[in-house]
């Protein structure tokens, strides 16, 4: 089976985009199709597979594969790489229309320069902060803001932030110290989150900068996670450590996005998208 593709990134976060608006893929091959397109030895080499399909409730829809062919509800460099293609492929007409995804609509904004999407700003609503929502297991509480949360020995304070998808977020002295490789797949897969989780390691440089690091659930370290950044800004807040309404800057791996949570409760993000090649997968795996 040929198929045809465009890889894409936020940051270094990268994925595999298929076009399903002239391209058809059946739902039950998508997980493996996720693995095989990921592997960097015998695939393409992402961090996931992102699909970019015709919407009833939005301009366009995507929907995101992890590498290990997990189904994601939201991804922030997603978004924004998805919002380039579509302006660029004249799925859409308008330089902000709306993108659904797993978990609601989000609005974006492309900024072109001579014809090209350089950078995005998406509109990715609001955090969802119940401990049941995120979800996590345990008395059903408001928020999670810096509870005891203790692995492998490890005496750790947990903020847990949900963008649509679920992220737990612990605060270091120097991100370079962060235990990401050691407890990062721990955490992911512990039994007090349902569904796992996306790990951050955030260190806080003032009140308008953090340096971040990620493990993310269903691809492990990757260079940036949009959603994560967005929920980093929102535990900054939450602890004090940044004024709501702040123009914030995540130093992530892969380069820095400008992060906000203003006054009305909606959290915006803006970055760069950029794409790296397109071509046609042989895909010979026997379903
Ligand atoms: N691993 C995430 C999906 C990708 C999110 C990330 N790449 C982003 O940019 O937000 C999850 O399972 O929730």
């Amino acid at each position: 089976m040929k198929i045809p593709f465009t890889k894409m990134h936020g940051l270094g976060n990268s994925y595999i985009f298929l076009n399903l608006f002239n391209f058809e893929m059946e739902d039950k091959d998508l997980s493996s199709l996720a693995i095989d397109v990921s592997n960097v030895n015998t695939g393409i080499g992402s961090d996931g597979l992102i699909l970019i399909h015709p919407s009833k409730q939005a301009d366009v829809g995507m929907r995101i594969f992890n590498k290990d062919g997990s189904e994601g509800k939201n991804c922030g460099n997603g978004v924004r790489c998805v919002a380039k293609f579509a302006f660029e492929n004249d799925l859409v007409n308008e330089k902000i229309f709306t993108v659904e995804t797993k978990a609601g609509n989000v609005t974006a904004e492309v900024h072109v320069v001579n014809k090209v999407v350089e950078e995005v700003t998406v509109d990715m609503g609001k955090p969802i902060l119940k401990r049941s929502e995120i979800p996590m297991v345990g008395e059903d509480i408001p928020q999670v803001v810096m509870e005891n949360f203790e692995v492998s020995h490890h005496p750790l304070q947990i903020t847990a932030v949900s963008m649509g998808n679920p992220h737990a977020i612990f605060f270091v002295e120097n991100i370079d110290e962060a235990p990401l490789f050691e407890l990062g797949p721990m955490i992911s897969n512990d039994q007090r989150f349902p569904e796992g989780v996306n790990v951050e390691f955030v260190e806080v440089v003032s009140n308008k900068e953090i340096n971040f690091s990620v493990w993310e659930r269903g691809s492990g370290v990757t260079q940036a996670c949009g959603t994560g950044a967005c929920a980093a800004v929102v535990a900054s807040v939450l602890n004090g450590h940044i004024p709501k309404n702040t123009s914030v800057v995540v130093h992530l791996s892969g380069g820095d996005l400008t992060i906000k949570w203003t006054e009305d409760g909606h959290v915006w993000m803006r970055g760069k998208a950029e794409t790296t090649v397109t071509g046609e997968f042989k895909w010979n795996r026997n379903i």
